[in-house]
């Protein structure tokens, strides 16, 4: 039985605050069928605090946890549960560890600047922390994510009410992409006919030559590809859409994933903070590096260090800045009560979570007056912007999309073994100065180059050849399990795509395709031929590679459910276990912002506990641990209980929170247990509790909500303290006592 525990991720931020009250609920439910629930750390503290315990006590150190799990994704047994980690950006990889540090842990700064050789090799060590490390990581298997029936039932009959209307007419909303110069014009694309070992070389103007990555492997059948950013053309393309959006009386905002793609986003962003901030930055631009202020960081960063200057310097450059707002247009704004624009730190805007927004609030962002205003919303590169502007057009014709009777698009994503992990890991360069950038095989043989000017952004990227029949496999597994129509998002047009598009013409043919429906098309007219079914109640699957697999299981989940935290999201591994992701969407930081000031916590649980059912079932259908089974289903029943009595956690304080809403779980869990035949035991097992939960719920209600109302404090952020939290997540003395006898 051992070989069937469940893996329960410790993480970050919200997600990991709602575990401190739904883990020990899970455990006592899950040891009456024999299962163990096993945690282990991949938050970020944790993932730095494992790469770097050289000079840790052994009381502070903590094991490579996410390499465990790594190698765990090969067993057929493996039954991980993943709930959404942080992925750092630089800002945020600083507060860790800072916080760390204050806490006693002797784990090195990260150094800004690789000055010494030393300072590389710690940049090479913190690499592994920073960005999207875990992702990466544990996705040994393609993506299948879609909302539950029962929770797309709910959302039709309940429909959530942050849908704001479009403008009928007059909306000045668009999305800014480049027109040359980018990555989709650029790119370069070859499937591998033999296996090779490539280097990337870069090849200055002048002729000296310098080894940028050795040693990638490529497989016979892989789908390499390299792209080019050019920071000329980018830099125009910023400049233009500033003045446009300035003499159109709109909001300016970017949308870029600088967490994940940890190499080219922040760096592109950072063009867009040195272009805005243009003409101050550019008059103290001695000042600004001495003091290290780095664009990339965003003008946090800038602010936070004008600190290290005299009085007097200072001062002139605040006004300077300040200045700069007179001739530019008005930014979108994050907070607009704290001055936290869009570009203060490269991780507050995080395209697939924005843009949604963008489209659920009628095309408008919040300005410095708190108010909503028409955006431009610029996404540099053509590769997945145009997607965006299509749906915005649809709803400049249409209006806004009905929750209560839209139909739904699920997703059936490419990313196993780091298919298309574009520009986030260490394949991505930032050109040294003019040149050639060449990836050549073994034998000299040049596999593909590029050209490029100082700065521009060089990615090349892989897939696999397995993971795409794998992909194809799913697609149309997933098109018969519901039915309707599923459509590859892929443009002919787009290097790496024409690739694809062909591997997937040679492999449908082997599935037999006669009773469903496969298209496809490019990314804007998939989303139209979606969007004119959504519009009609019709459900559509996309198929999609990584990136707009998750600016996807975002976007609709968001329109149709409120938020992607409601989405199942399974993960079958290649090898036969199982990845079950909790929702869609990330860790909510302003979530715990809302927790530590006033005691809620507006964290909805639902992916957790959506996560749970198919985690179960795979033990059910492994081990033939028919309990499992039971337990499995009547968590099905506690869901569809939970959603129809409206258990969701409030967004207000003082009423329903998450520790509310796992209290509700947990008692449909066992009423569900008690009144099921199929097992006497669970049946007798759970009876009491069900009858104890039910007969305390005044009680325990007023228990949880007297925890609100005040600070929480827990002790920290990144590495919160675990007795104070555990205090503040379980307060309910009642609810505590009943749950720890099961
Ligand atoms: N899979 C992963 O591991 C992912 C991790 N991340 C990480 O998350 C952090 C924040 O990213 P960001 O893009 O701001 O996205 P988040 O998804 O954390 O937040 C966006 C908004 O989505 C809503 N939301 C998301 N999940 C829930 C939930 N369970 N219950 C209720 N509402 C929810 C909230 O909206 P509202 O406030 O309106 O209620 C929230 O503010 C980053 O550090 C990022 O790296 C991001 C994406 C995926
Ligand atoms: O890995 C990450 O940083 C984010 C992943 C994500 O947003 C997703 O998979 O939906
Ligand atoms: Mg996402």
């Amino acid at each position: 039985m051992s070989k069937f525990n469940i893996i329960w991720t410790k993480v970050d931020e919200a997600p990991a605050l709602a575990s401190y009250s739904l883990l020990p609920v899970v455990e006592a439910f899950t040891k009456k069928c024999g299962v163990d629930v096993k945690v282990r750390d991949i938050s970020l503290a944790g993932r730095i605090i494992a790469n770097f315990p050289d000079n840790l006590s052994d009381d502070q150190k903590i094991g490579d946890h996410l390499s465990e799990l790594g190698k765990l994704t090969q067993d057929p047994n493996a039954n991980i549960i993943k709930l959404p980690n942080i992925s750092a950006s630089i800002p945020q990889l600083n507060a860790a560890v800072k916080e760390l540090q204050e806490k006693g842990y002797n784990i090195p700064s990260y150094p800004q600047e690789a000055k010494t050789e030393q300072d590389s090799k710690l940049q090479q060590r913190f690499a592994n922390v920073l960005g999207s490390a875990v992702n990466p990581v544990l996705r040994e298997g393609n993506s299948d994510r879609r909302a539950a029936k029962s929770v797309k039932q709910f959302a039709k009959r309940h429909p959530h009410k942050m849908m704001k209307p479009w403008p009928q007419s007059g909306s000045k909303a668009r999305v800014a992409h480049m027109s040359e110069g980018d990555f989709y014009g650029s790119e370069k694309s070859v499937t591998m006919e033999n296996n090779a070992v490539a280097d990337i070389e870069f090849a200055a103007a002048d002729g000296s030559t310098k080894v940028l990555k050795k040693g990638i492997k490529l497989l016979a059948g892989e789908v390499a590809d390299t792209a080019v950013m050019s920071v000329k053309a980018l830099r125009e393309f910023y400049e233009k859409e500033m003045q446009a959006a300035k003499k159109d009386g709109v909001l300016l905002s970017l949308h870029l994933k600088a967490t994940m793609m940890k190499i080219s986003d922040p760096i592109i962003f950072g063009h867009c903070v040195s272009v805005f901030y243009k003409e101050a930055l550019e008059k103290h631009a001695a000042a600004l590096a001495k003091i290290g202020a780095n664009v990339n960081n965003g003008l946090a960063d800038i602010l936070e260090k004008l600190d290290r200057l005299d009085d007097k310097t200072k001062a002139e450059i605040e006004a300077d800045i300040a200045k700069v707002y007179d001739n530019r247009p008005r930014q979108a704004m994050v907070d607009s009560r704290k001055g936290i624009t869009n570009l203060h730190v490269p991780n507050n805007i995080i395209v697939d979570a924005s843009m949604p927004n963008v489209v659920r609030d009628g095309g408008r962002m919040w300005n410095i007056d708190d108010e909503l205003q028409d955006t431009a919303a610029m996404i540099p590169d053509r590769c997945y912007a145009t997607m965006y502007q299509q749906i915005i057009e649809d709803c400049q014709k249409h209006g806004q999309f009905d929750p209560a009777t839209m139909g739904s698009v699920s997703n059936v994503g490419l990313m196993a073994q780091k298919a298309e992990e574009y520009g986030s890991h260490d394949k991505t360069f930032e050109a040294p100065s003019a040149g050639t950038i060449r990836v050549i095989d073994e034998r000299g043989n040049e596999i593909m180059s590029q050209t490029v000017e100082k700065g521009d952004i060089f990615r090349m990227c892989q897939v696999k050849d397995a993971p795409i029949r794998n992909w194809v496999e799913l697609a149309v597994n997933r098109a018969k399990a519901e039915g309707v129509p599923a459509v590859f998002w892929l443009d002919e047009g787009r290097a790496h795509d024409a690739q694809i598009i062909s591997k997937v013409k040679e492999y449908l043919p082997l599935h037999d395709t006669s009773d469903i429906e496969i298209h496809i098309m490019k990314p804007q007219d998939a989303m139209q031929f979606s969007l004119e079914r959504v519009r009609r109640g019709l459900d559509t699957i996309s198929v999609t590679g990584n990136v707009l697999r998750d600016y996807l299981t975002d976007l609709f989940p968001i329109l149709e459910l409120g938020t992607s935290a409601r989405m199942l999201s399974v993960v079958p591994l290649m090898k036969g276990g199982g990845l079950f992701e909790t929702g869609a969407g990330g860790s909510a930081p302003k979530h715990v912002q809302q927790f530590l000031k006033e005691g809620h916590l507006r964290w909805d649980s639902l992916g957790e506990y959506c996560a749970l059912v198919p985690s179960l079932e795979m033990i059910a259908q492994k081990s033939g641990n028919a309990k499992a089974k039971v337990l499995a289903d009547a968590l099905n029943e506690a869901i569809t209980a939970y959603l129809e009595n409206s258990k969701s956690p409030s967004r207000k304080v003082n009423e329903i929170d998450n520790r509310g809403s796992t209290f509700y779980l947990a008692m449909y869990w066992a009423k569900a247990l008690a009144a099921q035949d199929n097992d006497k035991d669970l049946k007798e097992a759970f009876a009491p509790a069900a009858k104890a939960l039910a007969d305390n719920e005044a009680a325990i209600n007023e228990e949880l909500l007297a925890a609100q109302g005040k600070p929480a404090r827990i002790g920290g952020y990144y590495l919160p303290d675990p007795k104070l939290t555990t205090a503040q997540m379980r307060p309910s003395k009642t609810l505590n006592k009943i749950i720890d006898g099961i």
